[in-house]
């Protein structure tokens, strides 16, 4: 998947500029954004990009005497994931009880839980703290009989986890198509039968039935857009674990997730990352 990088100029440059700057280019379809010290970078697939929607946002940019200016360059043919994740990763354990590995990985003292990830270039081998406070969160859950949703399912390492603790079925999907088939692959190496993947975005949940449980580990803007749509495939007693953003972002997700009806459980931060929990009322 080609991605283009946006390399967004705030001047004068304040923190708070550089926050509406994410949450009005996120709307045109930015994700991934890196802080940078007079703006921010962000990324967008090269078929997502229209530089007409982009110009007339950036030219109203709603702050006094604030002017925001863009330089466009192709990024690499990669996921953009990669920026968190490293490639060829070291056996990764969580609470004792999960190791995670490659399939190159050998003679590795036994665990519980034993899930072989060959990523690519897909996100989600444990190594980030995200994808570990969720399989953490996991570890202590009930999930016998559970059906789950794996939102931004990377290299379905979470939707796999749940399948070898008893979930009943698991259903994931991921915008990057780099990543399903990652996931279909992971599903092989683990043995997995009882989870689907596809590729796509919160749209495609329209008409779902609902989830028992719902975990997407994606970034901050992505998850208020979709949060609407998650919230129409739960039913009353459904859990959903949010992860991928950082500790400061919580009210703004909390604020929202309760304006759609969730009750706010509890959460979990690990070297300023978080994870939320939030059942449907
Ligand atoms: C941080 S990774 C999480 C991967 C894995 N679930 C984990 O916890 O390790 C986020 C994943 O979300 C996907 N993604 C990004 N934007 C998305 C969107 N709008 N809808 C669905 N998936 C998206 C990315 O391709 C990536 O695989």
């Amino acid at each position: 998947m080609k991605y283009l990088e946006l390399d967004f100029i705030i001047s004068p440059y304040s923190r708070d500029a550089a926050d509406i700057l994410i949450a009005l280019v996120a709307d045109a379809g930015l994700e991934s954004f890196v802080d940078t010290p007079q703006g921010v970078k962000g990324y967008v697939q090269t078929g997502l990009f229209e530089r007409s929607v982009l110009d007339s946002l950036t030219d109203i940019f709603p702050m006094d005497g604030v002017k925001v200016t863009y330089r466009l360059a192709e990024a690499e043919d990669k996921n953009w994931n990669e920026e968190w994740e490293r490639n060829g990763f070291e056996p990764v354990r969580i609470a004792d009880r999960i190791l995670i590995h490659s399939p190159e990985h050998h003679n590795l003292s036994p665990a519980e839980y034993d899930i072989v990830i060959d990523p690519h270039q897909a996100f989600g081998t444990g190594t980030h703290h995200t994808t570990g406070m969720i399989l953490e969160r996991l570890l202590g859950m009930d999930l016998g009989h559970k059906t789950v949703l794996d939102a931004g399912c990377g290299t379905g390492v979470l939707g796999i986890f749940c399948t070898l603790k008893g979930a009943k079925s698991v259903w994931a999907y991921d915008i990057d198509r780099w990543s399903v088939d990652n996931t279909k692959e992971n599903m092989l190496l683990n043995g997995v039968k009882n989870m689907e993947v596809v590729e796509g975005n919160a749209s495609i949940l329209q008409g779902k039935d609902a989830f028992d449980l719902i975990l997407a580990n994606i970034n901050r803007n992505i998850l208020l857009a979709d949060l609407p749509s998650f919230v129409s495939v739960m039913h009353a007693g459904s859990q959903m674990i949010l992860s991928g953003f950082y500790v400061e972002d919580m009210p703004l997700l909390v604020q929202k997730a309760k304006s759609l009806g969730l009750n706010y459980l509890n959460h979990t931060e690990k070297e300023n990352w978080a994870t939320l929990l939030f059942e449907r009322l």
